[in-house]
């Protein structure tokens, strides 16, 4: 059956069922805020931290995406700009326009996949907005947490390292196969590369680590516009430093360099200049990155801070400038 059938309220009123099933024990009167015009939120920590961040379907879910697949993106697209603040999420708001030709079964898994990741986050849905489009639209506002420890962009030091959680590059391959492929047709060895950009996961257990042993990070930011684009908003943020990475510290899957080959592309259009990946981009405190090492599998070493205002990219045969080029919205090609 079509939501069109059923209306606004009604899907409403199954929303709100669900979230409340969700719910552990909390205080009454929020409680009752998740159901009125707007929601309360109890202040336990010295910094509320807001972020905001939208999805459109023609730009970001592949054709192959479920809408358990997009219900969850939304959440993780949003908590991870929390994370990257350094700070513990909390709650999200997510207002959603939809197709009405949309089904009721389609729009129980937008739900249910917003459910699953706000439970492997600890955040609560606490409210939100219903409307129509021809397209899909999801729009979220994420409230996280924290005393003291807020890492900003701009405390970069020179000698610092430049570290990142995860792989680059594997959601420039999956879109480069799942516009080729169905998802059945593909290898197995492809799955990690494929959910990538269908499932991404956050850092989860790393940005604990961090949380709990700030004095680790002078500057953390999430990777969605590319590696290249990221360092390029941290060199403008913070005078007289630059950074040079080393290509090959870059940790990739090894599959995607035939698949760029395959798409006449080089890597580092994959790993530098696509994005998406939400993993952390850190600048560390050397002593302190030494100090817990060995905790720090997660962690890969790509590059150094330095004082030559220049982004570099060195391999063993070439020093060259980083173009900062990468994915951006309402830009002609
Ligand atoms: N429409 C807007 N109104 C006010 N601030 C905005 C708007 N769009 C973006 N910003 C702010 O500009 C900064 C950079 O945004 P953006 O590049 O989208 O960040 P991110 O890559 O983390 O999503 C953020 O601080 C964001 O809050
Ligand atoms: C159909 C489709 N086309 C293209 C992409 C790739 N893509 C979409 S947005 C994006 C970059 C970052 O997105 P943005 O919404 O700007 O994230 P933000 O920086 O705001 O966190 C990329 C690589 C995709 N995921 N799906
Ligand atoms: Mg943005």
């Amino acid at each position: 059956m079509k939501i069109s059938k059923i209306g606004e309220r009604k899907l409403i009123q199954r929303l709100l069922k669900k979230r409340d099933e969700t719910l552990g024990n909390i205080d009454n009167t929020i409680l009752k805020s998740y159901h009125d015009d707007a929601a309360i939120e109890e202040n336990t920590s010295k910094y509320t931290v807001l972020s905001t961040d939208m999805l459109i379907q023609h730009s970001h879910f592949p054709k192959q995406m479920t809408y358990f697949q997009m219900g969850e993106k939304i959440v993780t697209v949003n908590v991870s700009d929390i994370l990257a603040m350094n700070a513990t999420p909390v709650s999200i708001l997510i207002a959603m326009a939809l197709p009405s030709t949309l089904t009721i079964d389609e729009f129980d898994e937008i739900i249910d996949g917003i459910l699953y990741k706000c439970k492997e986050y600890g955040v609560t849905l606490i409210g939100g907005d219903l409307n129509q489009s021809d397209e899909i639209i999801l729009s979220a506002t994420t409230t996280g947490k924290i005393n003291k420890n807020i890492k900003l962009q701009s405390n970069i030091q020179e000698d610092n390292l430049v570290a990142i959680t995860g792989q680059l590059g594997m959601p420039a391959a999956a879109l480069d196969l799942l516009s080729k492929y169905e998802i059945k047709d593909l290898s197995n060895e492809y799955e990690e590369i494929i959910k990538s950009i269908l499932e991404p996961n956050l850092p989860i257990k790393t940005a604990k680590f961090l949380r709990e042993h700030p004095t680790l990070i002078t500057s953390m930011t999430d990777i969605t516009d590319g590696l290249a684009i990221e360092l390029g908003h941290l060199h403008e943020k913070n005078t007289n430093i630059g950074f040079e990475i080393y290509a090959d510290k870059l940790p990739y899957n090894k599959h995607i360099s035939q698949i760029a080959t395959e798409n006449n592309k080089s890597l580092n259009e994959y790993l530098l200049h696509f994005g998406e990946e939400f993993e952390l981009l850190l600048t560390l405190d050397k002593k302190e990155y030494l100090k817990y090492k060995d905790k720090l599998n997660n962690i890969h070493i790509i590059g150094k801070v330095n004082n030559s205002d220049k982004i570099t990219l060195i391999s063993q045969k070439s020093v060259k400038t980083m173009k900062i080029t990468g994915y951006e919205h309402l830009k002609e090609n």
